[in-house]
């Protein structure tokens, strides 16, 4: 019997399931059971190098074109159902575990991008596992892109309880929260326990079936699409199957990979580096034959590699694609890499400045309007300029890539009405009055993430979309379009945009300008390079934002307090903390000043799901949310981690729209503080 097409991947999801949850299989032929995706097995079909071909989802023109036509999260041609039929070995994650141990007992930068760069070699060089997309997200403790807004979905609770029960009948919940008490992080607490006492069970062929890094991807993204009714139980059963399955090293990993929170001391730069030393070295060794004279030419080619490799991942915020992209296509493949409309990507972002530096740089500058607001990208192709593909219904992104779309039908409405062509926008949503006046900016964030009442909402503030840049129109990329073309091109597809910039060439003309854009009702003014290019992610010189003096700062939770008296059920006091590299945070100070009994209902429910560890009145909380503190000075203190104290800090609001990554840094908070020019 021929079994194909979705039959056949329910029954290996089916098989996976039950090696998951520890089933013993009796009185089958083991060497069949250890290699299910072999010749005669369920993957007989349709050929490894092919995905597009079994799963029908793979865009046009190979890797790098996918011009216009819109991309959707599953769309992702490196992973699925072909990946765990190949033929290939797959890494085994112990293996994968092994090498981890190494990086991150590897103090020195260079030595870790050559373990780095070997260990994606080994997951995916030629002949070798095809385990290279897979192996570089894990790394950077991502299942899926940073595009894709798909999510676990597990709290540190879920991995305490499923750990526990991995370890057996005699440890509980209570027993892990001790260990992680006294060990300060998850992926220790996993070692340390013994799985081996239910390892029995699942044992069959000759010791245990090992999970490799591809079974430890398939099931975690099984794991990410079940959602609804009983699905943390679910999950449970899921983690617990793997769980049961590791050795200390693998368990120690699959802990911190299911968090998010690798300790590896891989940064993306990292990455970066070692997909240009791991795939490009023969390229860039190419390149550098033809360097100047003076140059060092292995210097250059290592640089022109590391932009390559960087400019694809600005475009397409996939370390594993990228990955693939170097090792297949090389640097040609990777500087084709273009945009895919329904494929955010990263913000362009701002630096402070004043009128005099603005002209002073750039001569004449591109006055935009700064409106108060949340920043969105909004991919669209109409149905009618789809040339024969599908369309796709407007879609609106934060900035931290996740897809608000549902929660704002105003700006689907007004880009579905006004635009016609395939786009990339960029811009502000701003909450506006009965009058279409602006609103200030603690009203959009009513509306911005919210899935219940959008209808009710909506009636009680508006919204209005300004877009400020575009980035692809019709089928061309601009992000190397100088800021004057895109905006014309921006006025052609959209012509409301064009009210928005102004340019001039002296100080007392931006002062006007700013005056205007008060007056309206906006924040002020952002100063900009025209000829500049648009570079995803970049906080460069060549967009200035102009900001009035008081300084807030953005800072992110990492503890709290119970509240006292009415508010003893709430938290009452946030510890918070400022980005220090590496994915740590060093605390700066505590607020209570400025919340609101609804703030602190709404706080504690929000971050309850996220706490680590609580010692007496001390609660430890995962980096999650970021509130945006006032303060009136920051002083140099021993009594925090950083160094340094806010003075009289009060909660301003929480930023919904950031990620915990685009938090004030520590260097910022020491410039803040006068060590150092702003
Ligand atoms: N015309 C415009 N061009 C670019 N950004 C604009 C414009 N109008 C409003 N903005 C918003 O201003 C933000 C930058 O200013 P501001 O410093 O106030 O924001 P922030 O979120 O506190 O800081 P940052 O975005 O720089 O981290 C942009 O991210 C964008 O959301």
């Amino acid at each position: 019997m021929v079994v194909e097409g979705a039959v056949a991947e329910r029954l290996l999801d089916d098989f996976r399931l039950l090696l998951g949850a520890g089933v013993e299989l009796v009185g089958v032929d083991r060497e069949r059971l250890a290699d299910p995706v072999g010749e005669g097995g369920l993957g007989a079909h349709g050929t490894v190098d092919d995905p597009g071909r079994q799963k029908g989802l793979r865009p046009t023109g190979g890797v790098g074109a996918v011009g216009t036509r819109p991309v959707r999260p599953e769309t992702d041609p490196y992973r699925g159902a072909f990946a765990e039929r190949s033929r290939t070995p797959r890494m085994e994650f112990a293996a994968f575990a092994e090498r981890a141990e190494r990086l991150a007992a590897e103090p020195a930068d260079i030595e870790t991008t050559r373990l780095v760069a070997d260990l994606l070699a080994a997951a995916g060089g030629r002949g070798k596992s095809d385990d290279l997309a897979t192996v570089t997200r894990f790394l950077l403790g991502r299942v899926f892109p940073a595009h894709d807004t798909r999510t676990l979905d597990v709290g540190p609770a879920l991995c305490r309880e499923a750990i526990a029960r991995a370890a057996g009948p005699n440890v509980g919940a209570a027993d892990v929260e001790e260990r992680l008490a006294e060990a300060g992080e998850i992926g220790a607490v996993a070692a340390g326990f013994d799985f081996g006492g239910q390892r029995g069970l699942a044992a069959f062929g000759e010791g245990r079936d090992r999970l490799t890094v591809a079974a430890v991807d398939a099931a975690l993204r099984e794991l990410a699409a079940d959602a609804g009714d009983g699905s943390e139980s679910r999950k449970r059963d899921a983690l617990f199957g793997l769980f049961n399955r590791c050795e200390p090293a693998e368990a120690k990993l699959l802990a911190r990979l299911v968090l998010g929170e690798m300790r590896l001391g891989v940064g993306e730069g990292t990455v970066r580096d070692a997909i240009a030393e791991a795939f490009l070295a023969e390229a860039s060794a190419d390149d550098g034959k033809e360097g100047n004279d003076g140059d060092d030419p292995t210097l250059r080619a290592r640089d022109e590699a590391a932009a390559a490799v960087e400019r694809a991942l600005q475009v397409t915020n996939d370390y594993g694609r990228v990955a693939v992209l170097a090792r297949d296509e090389g640097l040609a493949g990777l500087r084709a890499e273009g945009l895919a409309v329904g494929r955010p990507v990263q913000a362009m972002l701002a630096q402070a400045g004043t009128a005099t530096d603005a002209v002073e740089a750039f001569g004449e500058v591109a006055v935009e309007t700064k409106f108060d607001g949340a920043r969105v990208q909004v991919h669209y192709v109409p149905e009618s300029a789809a040339e024969g593909g599908e369309g796709l219904g407007p879609r609106v992104y934060s900035r931290n890539m996740d897809d608000v779309t549902d929660a704002l039908p105003e700006v689907v409405e007004y880009v579905e009405a006004r635009v016609s062509v395939p786009v990339i926008l960029d811009g502000e949503v701003v909450a506006v009055d009965d009058d279409g006046d602006p609103l200030p900016f603690q009203e959009v964030l009513r509306r911005f993430r919210r899935k219940h009442d959008v209808d009710r909402m909506r009636e009680e503030v508006g919204l209005r979309l300004h877009a400020f840049d575009c980035l692809h129109a019709d089928g061309e990329d601009l992000l190397d379009e100088p800021l004057r073309a895109r905006h014309d091109l921006l006025v052609d597809v959209l012509p409301d945009a064009a009210a928005s910039v102004e340019f001039a060439d002296d100080p007392e003309a931006i002062e006007v300008a700013e005056a205007a854009a008060l007056d309206a009702g906006h924040e002020g003014v952002m100063l900009k390079n025209p000829d500049a290019a648009y570079t995803p992610g970049d906080r460069g010189r060549d967009w200035l934002k102009r900001k009035p003096d008081v300084e807030t700062l953005d800072a992110v939770v990492v503890g709290a307090e119970w509240g006292e008296g009415r508010r003893a059920e709430l938290f009452g006091t946030f510890l918070l903390g400022v980005g220090a590299g590496d994915d740590e945070f060093a605390t700066i100070g505590k607020v209570a000043t400025g919340l609101t009994d609804e703030a602190l209902a709404d706080l504690t429910e929000r971050l309850k799901p996220h706490v680590v560890s609580e010692d007496g009145t001390e609660i430890e909380i995962r980096p999650e949310a970021v509130l945006e503190v006032g303060y009136e000075e920051i002083q140099t203190s021993p009594t925090y981690s950083s160094g340094y104290a806010l003075r009289f800090p009060r909660f301003v609001g929480v930023r919904d729209d950031k990620s915990v990554g685009d938090a004030d840094s520590l260097e910022r908070v020491a410039r803040l503080a006068g060590d150092g020019a702003e």
